[in-house]
């Protein structure tokens, strides 16, 4: 069997959030000292914090949220594909890869080079890849960057669409060091009832 790979960003104080939104903290909020038995940690996120899922209800006030996503959809068979130096993701950049099969689809693009700060602009995906994708059974996309719509999109088009076509988004993947092929992936949202975005710890292991 090959080894489960973290392909998840650490969460740590200084990690890059949306420029903003609420900053990461963890800390011992009882200590062993005081507590007289352990140390007891508290945690300040956003939802969209490092590697996470957006649940419809983030940009769809009649969304889904976190808790109504179906489970299956974040563990199986995933494909990786390795698409660099690309100014958008749209059918074109995807037409050398074989969908055939592939229910939920990973993209490494490399475009996030500094994770230390927020990137100033990303490849976005185009809307007209959502009905593309879902022609070909593709039900959840995965990407290593913070947003599938340009940073300073209000109408969230890619975001939007991929949700009309029944495709689920996870966001802030590491996949520098991943090979494109065939995998297995792990990426559980957290049981939140009423989020619109959960962190997780997303995984991946080499099929055969
Ligand atoms: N955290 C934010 C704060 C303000 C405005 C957008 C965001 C986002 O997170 C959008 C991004 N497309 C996301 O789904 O993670
Ligand atoms: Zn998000
Ligand atoms: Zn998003």
């Amino acid at each position: 069997m090959n080894k489960w790979i973290d392909i998840s960003q650490q969460l740590t104080n200084d990690i890059a959030v949306w420029p903003g939104d609420t900053p990461f903290n963890y800390k011992i909020n009882w200590s062993k000292e005081e507590s007289g038995s352990v140390n007891v940690g508290e945690i300040t996120m956003s939802t969209h914090t490092g590697t996470h899922i957006d649940a419809p209800y983030h940009f769809d006030n009649e969304g889904k949220k976190v808790i109504d996503l179906d489970i299956q959809l974040y563990i199986g068979p995933a494909c990786v594909v390795h698409l660099p130096n690309v100014k958008s993701i749209g059918i074109k950049e995807l037409s050398e890869v074989n969908l055939d099969g592939v229910t939920r689809l990973l993209i490494r693009t490399d475009s996030w080079q500094n994770r230390k700060e927020f990137p100033q602009s990303i490849p976005p995906v185009e809307p007209e890849l959502a009905a593309y994708l879902s022609e070909n059974g593709v039900r959840l996309l995965g990407l290593d960057l913070p947003s599938v719509d340009p940073l300073d999109s209000k109408e969230l088009p890619a975001h939007h669409e991929l949700n009309r076509f029944g495709i689920h988004i996870l966001e802030g993947l590491l996949l520098d060091e991943i090979e494109p092929g065939d995998y297995e992936l792990a990426a559980l949202p957290l049981p939140l009832v009423e989020a619109d975005g959960s962190p997780v710890r997303a995984v991946i292991r080499k099929l055969g």
